[in-house]
């Protein structure tokens, strides 16, 4: 039996769901859209008439909820009436790394995904495709089933793994032109409901069908896949460091073989955002469930080495401050984890930031998009300190040369293109002497700083 899609409903607007359900409501107008979410200020956001207020910074997505909202994109926080209303249901909630129990550190915490099976089972009434749309363990479709099965009603579930590649700071591009749509499931018309969705404007030869085990573990696997990619540029940049060799040279010699490839080899401060490490941590924890302990320690050496480029990263500032940098004012230019994105999760910026206040560093931040509140309760989470503390030594600063005034150092963490064009004679001018520039991102030109009077030092170099 063919299925028609009508009404959609996606549980959880977030840097997932926001995106993804903005471009399929404007890519298919005849599809009704409603995004829920049991965060009411974040579904206020979505739908406040300024379009710089939505809740998540994305460069070209606002044109589009301003295009779709309230024509065939809705955001919602009646869950239960958009799930009943809905034929096909996405599930787009946080799967972040369990902080409790068994799996401590490692585990993904299904939680909110096992709540909205449990909601689905409740409410529905008529028959629905399920999507997993958040990043899973393989073999959660499992689980779902189980759930949603087990209602005792005569309505059917069929559940697709629909994982998401997008990236943020680029995720409206990615979504209009993905390099290919994964789609995993036993039922054939499911399936084909979903395909048709995304051939309004995907090439249909990129779009993917395969079984469930191997939909999830796909998007476990691509992620892994891209992390290691960056751990091993960085685990040479610290080589290069030594030798004298260029890591950006290194890179653009071993990038031209085609079977290597130029994309994700750019050597940075450490990667951050929600998903490489939670998902890294997650598949580690998966193989060592199955006793697979080479699989596991292969993998988690990602993460090992990306923890120690954030912290040689902040070492080597304290080391080259004449070993303390008690007292002294470190600007931090950058604090989400990649440019074009509020998002901070997991930024190298925080380990970086708290390293330093450890050492009783006057820190003072600034970024383009992130607010000064989400900085506090980034250091906070940590718990490092008392937080009356982490107020005292660090602060934020809403002007980038406010930020640099007075400072002995800069240590820029994200990759903005706007410190590329900041008057850095100024900056120099107003600064401490010696003046250190540690470049996480090798962003500047040394040649333009060094003729300035700065001390810069860069990744790789
Ligand atoms: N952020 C990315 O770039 C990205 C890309 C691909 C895949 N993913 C995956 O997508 C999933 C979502 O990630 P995200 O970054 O959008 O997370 P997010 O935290 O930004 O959004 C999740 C939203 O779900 C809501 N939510 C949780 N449980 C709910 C429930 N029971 N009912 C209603 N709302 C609920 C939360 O309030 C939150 O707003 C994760 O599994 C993540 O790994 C993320
Ligand atoms: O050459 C590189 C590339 C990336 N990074 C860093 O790696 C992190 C992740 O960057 P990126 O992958 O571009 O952003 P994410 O939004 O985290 O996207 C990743 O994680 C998503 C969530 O699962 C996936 O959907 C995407 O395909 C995957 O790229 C950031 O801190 C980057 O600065 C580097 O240091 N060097």
């Amino acid at each position: 039996m063919a299925f028609t899609i009508k009404k959609i409903c996606c549980i959880g607007a977030g840097y997932v769901g926001g995106p993804t359900m903005s471009v399929i409501a404007q890519q298919c107008p005849d599809i009704q859209i409603t995004l829920v979410d049991m965060n009411t200020e974040r579904i206020a956001a979505w739908n406040n008439p300024d379009l710089d207020q939505l809740p998540i910074y994305e460069p070209g997505l606002s044109d589009i909820v301003a295009e779709a909202r309230d024509r065939n994109l809705f955001f919602s926080t009646d869950v239960e009436k958009a799930i009943e209303e809905a034929d096909m249901i996405f599930i787009s909630v946080n799967t972040p790394t369990k902080n409790y129990g068994k799996g401590k550190g490692m585990a993904a915490d299904l939680k909110y995904i096992e709540l909205c099976a449990r909601q689905i089972a409740d409410v529905a009434t008529s028959d629905k495709i399920v999507v997993e749309k958040s990043t899973l363990p393989v073999r959660t479709a499992a689980a779902l089933k189980s759930i949603l099965h087990n209602t005792g009603s005569s309505v059917n579930f069929h559940i697709l793994s629909n994982p998401e590649f997008l990236a943020e700071g680029t995720a409206v591009q990615d979504l209009l032109n993905p390099d290919r749509v994964l789609i995993g499931g036993e039922n054939k018309e499911a399936i084909q409901a979903l395909v048709d969705i995304y051939a309004g404007w995907v090439d249909k030869d990129r779009i993917l069908t395969t079984n469930l085990w191997s939909s999830e573990l796909s998007k476990l696997t691509a992620n892994a896949f891209l992390a290691q990619r960056v751990s091993s540029i960085n685990s040479i940049s610290e080589l290069c460091e030594k030798t004298g060799a260029d890591v950006q040279e290194v890179a653009k010699a071993i990038g031209m073989d085609t079977r290597i490839g130029s994309k994700f080899l750019k050597a940075s401060v450490g990667f951050g955002g929600s998903c490489f490490q939670k998902d890294i941590l997650n598949l580690v924890y998966i193989a060592r469930s199955y006793n697979l302990q080479e699989v596991a320690d292969y993998w988690e050496q990602v993460i090992l080495m990306n923890d120690h480029q954030k912290q040689r990263f902040a070492d080597n500032i304290i080391q080259t401050l004449f070993n303390t940098v008690n007292g002294k004012k470190i600007a931090i230019l950058g604090w989400a984890f990649k440019k074009d994105t509020n998002d901070t999760r997991e930024s190298a910026a925080i380990y970086v930031a708290d390293h330093l206040l450890n050492e009783q560093a006057d820190i003072h931040v600034y970024d383009p998009k992130v607010p000064a509140e989400k900085v506090f309760v980034d250091l906070e989470y940590l718990n490092s300190r008392p937080d009356a503390e982490t107020r005292r030594l660090a602060s934020v600063s809403e002007d980038p040369y406010e930020a640099c005034k007075d400072a002995h150092a800069i240590a820029i963490l994200t990759e903005w293109d706007e410190f590329k064009t900041y008057d850095w004679a100024r900056i120099k001018r107003s600064m401490k002497s010696p003046s250190f520039i540690f470049d996480g991102r090798k962003l500047l030109e040394r040649a333009q700083l060094e003729e300035l009077g700065f001390v810069y030092y860069a990744i790789g170099e």
